[in-house]
């Protein structure tokens, strides 16, 4: 697997782990958040749906209580059969009809159970005493409940059959002086729409109701819920809030909410609020005690409504489009801080090794890469220039050898090989041009005799003498050489037979007379050869050593010239 591929492998699995915790994080942030914010919701949503009923029914209880607290109306309740009294406390009960909101009222009296209403169309004028209560009469025993609790005010849902109506009735007990109750009187508001002006409000996700002291539904959207005429049901029977909500621990939670609001009776406007399944779905319940009324408030929010999960989207896709950018850019920047800058030295290592210098271009960036590339480049430098010195020490070297190797160390003069070089050189010069060449082929007279007399060290030395001689008695473009042991050759180019002749007696010569000078006298004998075009070297050589033999021959310390007849010329 290449480097890019790792990398980007590491940093995309690093970022989809960091992006995983940053979308776990932010999730269980985020739904931290909307139940924080849900919850401060559901305790101003209980507060208002709470201020909302209070204000539409204060004033509906305050006339209520007005009217329980009237003389005429006390008066008469205590002597009903007074038609005077009768008739000043109908005047009494219709000037309440007109300020109450619904435009009704009822009147009932302990005394005789009767029961007198009129309604807002006024269906009822003159003829306000509709029918009268019964003990016996399941449908009356609201009344007959509620003087027996005593209890002074109380709302009621109530259908009323012999009327034909259902209502949110307002009970309020009317008491004499000595505190006997005497009847009860009050209004009742219409269920429809008062469900539709305070619970039914149309907020998408936000649920209205109101349960009384005991937890029976009072209010509720959906009329099935609702537990009319609660008072008189025994307990078990009632519909209670916990209908609701499937969850048994749900109901719990809503029924301790209640007894828990019960104990602090609804101080400082408290709300208790908690999480609860209704329908299947997350809901956050607000609950408030209205001590008012002595009932409860519940606000169900459905955060899901409120705040759908598509809110999120948009952040999702800018996590996703972030991260997509973040892979982007890191890759760009691990491209080109990192990736190219490894992959052109890679190329540069694999010319470097296959001995190229001609090394790519190679980004230098401002990092430890760039730094190792910068030492890459000086250390390539310096190798070539080290390679170059090396290779020209060697050529050099070579060089030497070369000439070393035609050239003989005790004299100084070119050995057999430099001159078989010149001497195949010069046959193939004389061919070329049609212009021979002499060759001459010296050794010197008795030389084992100087050596065994004097010694090897001693031989030598006149071997170097003779060389010296002989290259002072030559042309500076002739090439003079030893053959080998005691014998010399001298390669004369331009030449004829007659300068062939003159140099070989020059050298015998000057061997002779210099010799003489050293104290150890020294003669040579020399053979000549004056080859024509076309001859090769076997045959140039055999003619000047026979020129030689003849020499060495006829008495050495002499010359003597082989012409190409095979004749042989012994000059003076
Ligand atoms: N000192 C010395 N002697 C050498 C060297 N190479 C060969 N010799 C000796 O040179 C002598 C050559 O002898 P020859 O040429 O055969 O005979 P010569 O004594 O010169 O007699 P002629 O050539 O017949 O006059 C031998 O004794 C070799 O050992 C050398 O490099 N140094």
């Amino acid at each position: 697997m290449s480097l890019k591929t790792r990398i980007l492998g590491l940093a995309a699995l690093l970022i989809i782990a960091a992006g995983t915790a940053s979308w776990l994080a932010y999730r269980a942030l985020s739904e931290d958040i909307i139940e924080r914010w849900g919850q401060q919701v559901a305790e101003i949503q209980v507060r208002y749906d709470s201020a909302r009923l209070l204000q539409s029914l204060e004033r509906e209880i305050g006339l209520a209580r007005q009217m329980a607290r009237s003389s005429t109306l006390i008066q008469w309740a205590q002597s009903p059969e007074d038609p005077a009294l009768e008739n000043q406390a109908i005047r009494q009960m219709e000037s309440f009809r007109s300020n109450f909101r619904d435009n009704s009222y009822f009147v009932a009296l302990r005394s005789n159970g009767h029961y007198y209403y009129n309604n807002a169309s006024n269906d009822y004028a003159g003829d306000q005493f509709r029918y009268v209560l019964s003990p016996d009469k399941p449908d009356d025993a609201w009344f007959f409940q509620l003087i027996e609790e005593g209890r002074d005010f109380h709302l009621n849902v109530n259908p009323d059959t012999e009327l034909g109506v259902t209502k949110l009735w307002i009970d309020v007990l009317m008491r004499d002086a000595d505190n006997n109750i005497v009847g009860m009187v009050g209004t009742g508001l219409n269920l429809d729409d008062f469900l539709q002006d305070i619970v039914d409000i149309g907020q998408d996700g936000i649920t209205t109701l109101f349960v009384d002291y005991n937890g029976a539904i009072q209010l509720y959207r959906d009329r099935n819920y609702i537990d009319f005429a609660t008072i008189i049901k025994p307990e078990g029977q009632k519909n209670t809030v916990d209908l609701l909500f499937d969850d048994p621990q749900d109901k719990q939670q809503i029924l301790g909410m209640l007894q828990m609001l019960k104990q602090r009776n609804g101080e400082d406007g408290a709300v208790e609020s908690g999480f609860v399944s209704v329908d299947g779905r997350k809901h956050l319940a607000g609950v408030a005690f209205l001590p008012a009324i002595g009932w409860f408030e519940i606000t169900l929010l459905d955060l899901n409504t409120l705040i759908p999960r598509s809110y999120l989207w948009p952040l999702v896709a800018v996590f996703l489009v972030s991260l997509l950018v973040t892979l982007v850019l890191f890759h760009q920047i691990i491209q080109s801080r990192i990736l190219r800058p490894v992959i052109s030295l890679e190329e540069a290592v694999h010319r470097l090794r296959d001995g190229r210098f001609d090394l790519p271009y190679l980004p230098k960036p401002d990092n430890e890469i760039g730094r190792l590339v910068d030492h890459f480049e000086k250390m390539s430098h310096s190798l070539q220039d080290t390679t170059r010195e090396l290779e020209q020490k060697v050529a050099h070297r070579t060089e030497e050898l070369q000439r070393l190797a035609r050239v003989d160390a005790l004299t100084g003069l070119k050995n057999r090989r430099g001159l078989d070089e010149v001497m195949n050189e010069e046959i193939q010069r004389a061919e070329r041009e049609q212009k021979g060449f002499g060759l001459l082929w010296l050794d010197i007279d008795y030389f084992k005799a100087i050596n065994d007399s004097q010694g090897h060290q001693a031989g030598d030395e006149i071997l170097c003498r003779v060389a010296l001689w002989l290259k002072a008695a030559i042309r500076p473009y002739d090439h003079p050489g030893r053959w080998g042991g005691d014998e010399f050759v001298v390669l004369l180019s331009p030449c004829d037979a007659a300068t062939l002749e003159q140099i070989a007696c020059r050298i015998r010569a000057s061997v002779e007379q210099e010799s003489q000078r050293t104290g150890t006298s020294v003669t040579i004998s020399v053979g000549g050869y004056f080859c024509r075009p076309g001859e090769d070297l076997d045959a140039l050589l055999r003619n000047a050593d026979q020129a030689l033999y003849e020499a060495k021959r006829n008495g050495r310390n002499r010359v003597c010239i082989r012409t190409a007849a095979g004749e042989a010329i012994h000059p003076a």
